[in-house]
């Protein structure tokens, strides 16, 4: 646990991982509150989407803790899913789904009060009310993107976890993430991001963990 005040909403540590035998992650350790920010840097290669992978539950950690509310994270259980809300490089979408059915469904899927409402603002917010009746397999990639994000905005979230997030945004979509992401800490959300954007850590995060090739 955190000495901090504030109990933790995620607590990481002894993280390790390896691929074939190669270490990727060796003895990870952090913990985050909410409304607080940690970036993990580093290059390319350094196992910074592998971290967010395993506490995401999407890579299975070699050894370690992670805790969520001070149990262990269990992706299956519906209060984890509830409570995170991913971007990772990966995402799927079904291909005959609009853009802004794909997140109307997410948003009551979750149980948000007012899915079009929601969905009307965060089309508009992250600039896609445009295309918001094309299907997946027709948006740009920089669109495609900016679903992945409002994807995690439509719907309710305790702890965003959001691997390079400034990807394909130009210097208006930067300016607006890093607000957003002041906003959102604001609202108690805890974010743990990963980023090559100096600029962007030095705006959201609280802290930084570097990962080392
Ligand atoms: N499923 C996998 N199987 C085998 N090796 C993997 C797998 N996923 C990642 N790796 C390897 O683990 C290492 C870390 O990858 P990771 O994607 O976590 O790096 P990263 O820091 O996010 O990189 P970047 O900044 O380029 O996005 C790399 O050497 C990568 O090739």
């Amino acid at each position: 646990m955190s000495t901090s005040a504030g109990p933790d909403l995620l607590y990481v540590s002894g993280l390790t991982k390896s691929y074939s035998q190669v270490p990727v992650l060796r003895d990870i350790g952090f913990s985050l509150r909410s409304g607080e920010a940690v970036a993990v840097v580093g290059p390319n290669g350094s196992g910074k989407t592998t971290l967010l992978k395993c506490v995401a539950g999407v890579e299975d950690a070699d050894d370690g803790v992670i805790e969520l509310d001070g149990a262990r994270l269990r992706e299956s259980e519906s209060a984890t899913r509830a409570a995170m809300a991913c971007l990772l490089d990966d995402a799927e979408y079904f291909p005959d789904l609009s853009v802004i059915d794909h997140l109307t469904l997410y948003s009551w899927a979750h149980g948000m009060e007012d899915p079009d409402r929601v969905v009307a603002s965060v089309l508009r917010e992250l600039d896609l009310h445009a295309a918001a009746n094309q299907l997946p397999v027709t948006l740009s990639s920089g669109q495609r993107h900016r679903l992945g994000l409002a994807s995690c905005l439509v719907r309710p979230r305790r702890l965003l976890l959001l691997d390079e997030p400034e990807q394909r945004l130009d210097a208006k979509g930067r300016a607006w993430l890093a607000d957003r992401l002041q906003a959102e800490k604001a609202a108690g959300v805890a974010i743990l991001f990963t980023s090559h954007d100096r600029e962007l850590v030095g705006a959201a995060a609280d802290r930084t963990i570097e990962v080392v090739a």
